[in-house]
């Protein structure tokens, strides 16, 4: 008798199976070589979104953050999510160009390309407890443009949390001394 290998997240078996159950993978996208893990089905089915979210916010406990911030683009839907469920408020981390008042830049090597991060300066009150959260971690180049950019703001990074990490990527590496949440690691 063969028996199924239960998938391993930092939430547990039961909430990784849920996000591997809405995860597709999609090879040669957006590049040739690089498996693109699409967690859109997740977003669009409404029970399992809520589920999701829901595990989130109670793994997290209420108290542990003031204010989440999402990562453009993916990283919105998570974020404006989790923020609404849990009573705060949440702060965009955008691709450059597109905050219209001061900002604080970075720019970061990702799995399949580079970009620049940016966020309002003011964006935060000193010492605000901030949780990160996105869809995937990879190479880690994204969440660790985005620690430093909170940091320089003036918030102070609570955590990370991500739907997927994939753990070839070592992207957990960059965020060494953080506490990092991954549903489903893989
Ligand atoms: O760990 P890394 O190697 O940095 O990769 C992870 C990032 O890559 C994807 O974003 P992408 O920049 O493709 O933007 P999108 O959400 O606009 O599609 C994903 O949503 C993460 O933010
Ligand atoms: N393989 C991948 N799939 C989806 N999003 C990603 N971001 C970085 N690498 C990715």
């Amino acid at each position: 008798m063969t028996s199924t290998p239960s998938l391993s997240g930092d939430l547990g078996a039961d909430v990784a199976a849920l996000v591997a159950s809405r995860t597709l993978d999609v090879p040669d996208f957006p590049k040739p070589g690089i498996l693109f893990k699409d967690l859109m089905p997740l977003f669009s089915d409404g029970m399992v979104f809520k589920e999701t979210i829901d595990a989130i916010a109670a793994h997290r406990g209420p108290d542990s953050f003031d204010v989440v911030v999402g990562v453009e683009a993916r990283g919105f839907v998570i974020a404006a999510a989790l923020a609404y469920a849990t009573g705060v408020g949440v702060v965009p981390i955008r691709k450059a160009g597109k905050l219209p008042r001061k900002v604080h830049s970075a720019s970061y090597a990702l799995e399949y390309g580079e970009a620049t991060l940016e966020v309002h300066a003011d964006a935060f009150v000193a010492g605000q407890r901030v949780l990160v959260v996105d869809d995937v971690l990879a190479t880690g180049g994204t969440a660790k443009a985005t620690l430093d950019l909170v940091e320089k703001a003036g918030g102070t990074v609570a955590g990370f949390t991500v739907l997927l990490e994939l753990s070839f990527l070592e992207g957990r590496r960059r965020l060494a001394g953080r506490t990092v949440d991954a549903l489903l690691t893989v």
